[in-house]
């Protein structure tokens, strides 16, 4: 297989409440970027990595990310946009246009393992358009702008969505230029295939694979990453 990871860094971590962007915050020593490239790294199938950093931070990820440790893969740094759609937009364009299958994944989650990433590319190959997600543990409410309760959502049916998400490279393109047409804002990638009409595969993720959002999820990533 012929693939490429694009993950996505060029948020500004405003949930954080922090000075510096989350993904350049340590764990166990560490940016979480770094482990958010890690798992790609280690993938055969996987030939490059776009990393979308903003336009402000590309010299301090160079040094301090790519340079800093040891990555096999050649490591590209392309400029983000304004929302995450758009700078997945830049880094799925920013593919060599010889891969087949991209991998679109949050910067932000550091725990993503391996073997998971793994599983999601070998379904991906299978049903071109695949996301990672975990069966919800609560339940889930549809609420009112008035705080109250519209319905209740049958839970067996409800799956928490993650990143990786993994696409045929030219469906996504697809996918992301019909959402850029119609001024579609989706808040992942696999809304804007489900647009286009094609059926996507949810693959079972992992719990650990959080997304740092809240300065809480730092402690639960570092606990993880010790276990
Ligand atoms: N314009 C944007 C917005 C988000 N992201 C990336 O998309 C991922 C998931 O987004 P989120 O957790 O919402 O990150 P932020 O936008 O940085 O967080 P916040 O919404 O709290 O500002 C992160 O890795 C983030 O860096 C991005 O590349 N470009
Ligand atoms: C793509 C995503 O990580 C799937 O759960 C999530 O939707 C990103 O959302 P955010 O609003 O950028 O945090």
């Amino acid at each position: 297989m012929n693939a490429s990871a694009v993950v996505v860094a060029a948020g500004k971590g405003i949930r954080m409440g922090h000075t510096v962007n989350k993904v350049y915050l340590t764990i166990a020593g560490k940016p979480v970027l770094y482990y958010s490239l890690k798992a790609f790294d280690e993938i055969d199938w996987i030939k490059e990595i776009v990393v979308v950093v903003s336009k402000e931070e590309m010299e301090y990820c160079q040094e301090n990310v790519v340079k800093k440790y040891i990555f096999k893969k050649p490591i590209k740094l392309v400029e983000g946009g304004s929302e995450r759609q758009y700078s997945v937009y830049n880094g799925i364009t920013n593919t060599k246009v010889d891969c087949e299958i991209i991998a679109i994944h949050d910067g932000a989650r550091p725990l993503i393992e391996k073997e998971t990433v793994i599983k999601a590319l070998k379904e991906a190959y299978l049903h071109k358009a695949v996301a990672l997600g975990v069966p919800v543990k609560d339940t889930i409410k549809v609420v009112d702008g008035k705080n109250f309760i519209l319905n209740t959502p049958d839970r067996k049916y409800l799956w928490a969505i993650q990143t990786p998400q993994v696409f045929e490279r030219n469906l996504i393109i697809k996918a992301h230029q019909k959402a850029l047409e119609d001024g579609f804002l989706g808040t992942d990638d696999t809304v804007l295939v489900e647009r286009l009409g094609y059926k996507v595969k949810v693959v079972e993720g992992d719990y650990r694979n959080i997304k740092i959002t809240t300065p809480e999820d730092l402690i639960v990533a570092e606990a993880f990453l010790k276990k």
